[in-house]
């Protein structure tokens, strides 16, 4: 190849490369945000089903085909952690079958005679289909119901047909077929992940709880949802860092110390006073705070990269909620450490379940009190 067609290959390359990951990290994001309660239903669907002793049976035609597979091989081998064999089926595998069907009785019918053969009442169908609307997902789907199946649907574009025939349906909201299917493999690891988690957890029932969280983001967690989390987290091996404060009037010195605790651990929670408890504990203070209610302190949080989860908090210290969730790393700005190393008061709840405190550097003059100092007396 000449030398020079190298440049403009290499431009391009990194231009599809760069929209390929921009854009799936975007559609990431974006998945998570609107459909954190769907996705939570679906892996309580596919975590019951399974418990219940049931089967699974996962069809899709193309890269969902190999989906179907990959999410198969991974219940029957496993996907991290040894435990038992799980029954899924993908119908995707059996050429004799396929060919069969499809000589017989036409392409569409190869998923659904399938599903008449082999499903069962209380069994679960995974249909996989990045436009939700190809024939033979569409009636392997109805096959399905005919059985007394449950159906779990993975889609994208805007779920075609997929939605209204599915218990559950999870739809990547974009027309591109790719980026799609990259999202629907990280779905069915997702759910491997937390049907091994759920497995190894002692209660009757898969450890993720449903409830209404239809405008909170997916990153806001109540405390019995991050417990929940910090179990999985310690089974995991991450590192738990957890740092709190007002987060009123955001500024550069807030990013600064989050980006700074974030460098301790793999997990970082952020504790936000509700605005209850920051009118009580500045009661005395000249400026009326908070400044911005809590939704949006929490929304600007929630959006930042180095955020993992936000929990609000009434409570005046956060000492019963360090007790509670033990993190690794309790972090503190710098403008807590007591005159002469003298532990802050936390000090002694973290050490007794074997955490440790860590102070957060300050930038010099970022303060929301002084921002605002400076904004009423215009300097
Ligand atoms: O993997 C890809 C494209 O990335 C293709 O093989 C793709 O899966 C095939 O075109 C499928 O036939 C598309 O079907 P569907 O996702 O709309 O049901
Ligand atoms: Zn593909």
């Amino acid at each position: 190849m000449p030398q020079l067609a190298l440049v403009p290959d290499d431009v391009i390359a990194k231009a599809i490369a760069s929209r390929a990951l921009h854009e799936g990290g975007r559609l990431r994001r974006a998945f998570f945000e609107s459909q954190a309660q769907e996705l939570l239903e679906t892996i309580r669907l596919f975590a019951g089903v399974l418990r219940a002793g049931k089967k699974v049976l996962l069809f899709g035609n193309g890269g969902s085909a190999a989906d179907a597979q990959h999410i198969a091989a991974e219940l029957v081998g496993r996907f991290v952690k040894d435990r038992e064999a799980l029954p899924a089926i993908a119908l995707t595998v059996d050429t004799s079958a396929l060919t069969a069907i499809g000589n017989d009785y036409g392409f569409e019918q190869v998923f659904a005679r399938q599903v008449r053969a082999l499903g069962q009442e209380g069994d679960l169908a995974v249909a996989i289909s990045t436009s939700g609307t190809s024939p033979n997902v569409i009636a392997a789907i109805h096959a399905a119901r005919e059985k007394g199946m449950r159906v779990m649907g993975l889609s994208g574009r805007k779920g075609g047909q997929m939605p209204a025939l599915c218990d559950t349906c999870l739809v990547v909201p974009s027309n591109d077929t790719a980026r799609i299917q990259e999202l629907h493999i990280t779905i069915g690891h997702i759910l491997c992940e937390v049907l091994e988690a759920s497995l190894e957890a002692p209660r009757g029932e898969p450890k993720v709880e449903s409830r209404p969280k239809v405008s909170r983001s997916a990153k806001e967690v109540d405390l019995a949802e991050l417990m929940e989390l910090r179990r999985l987290w310690r089974a995991e091996g991450h590192t738990v860092v957890w740092t709190n404060g007002n987060f009123d009037v955001f500024h550069i010195g807030h990013l600064e110390s989050l980006r700074a605790a974030r460098k301790f651990g793999t997990v970082l929670v952020v504790g936000v006073n509700s605005d209850e408890a920051i009118r009580v504990a500045k009661a005395a203070k000249v400026h009326a705070r908070p400044v911005f209610p809590v939704a949006e302190r929490v929304e600007v949080l929630t959006a930042l990269e180095v955020v993992d989860y936000v929990l609000v908090f009434d409570e005046p210290t956060p000492e019963r909620i360090l007790s509670l969730v033990q993190p690794d790393v309790h972090c503190k700005g710098a403008d807590y450490a007591p005159p002469n190393g003298a532990p802050i008061p936390e000090a002694a709840t973290v050490a007794a379940y074997g955490g440790r405190v860590e102070f957060l550097p300050l930038i010099p003059g970022r303060s929301s009190t002084s921002t605002l100092a400076r904004l009423l007396d215009g300097s």
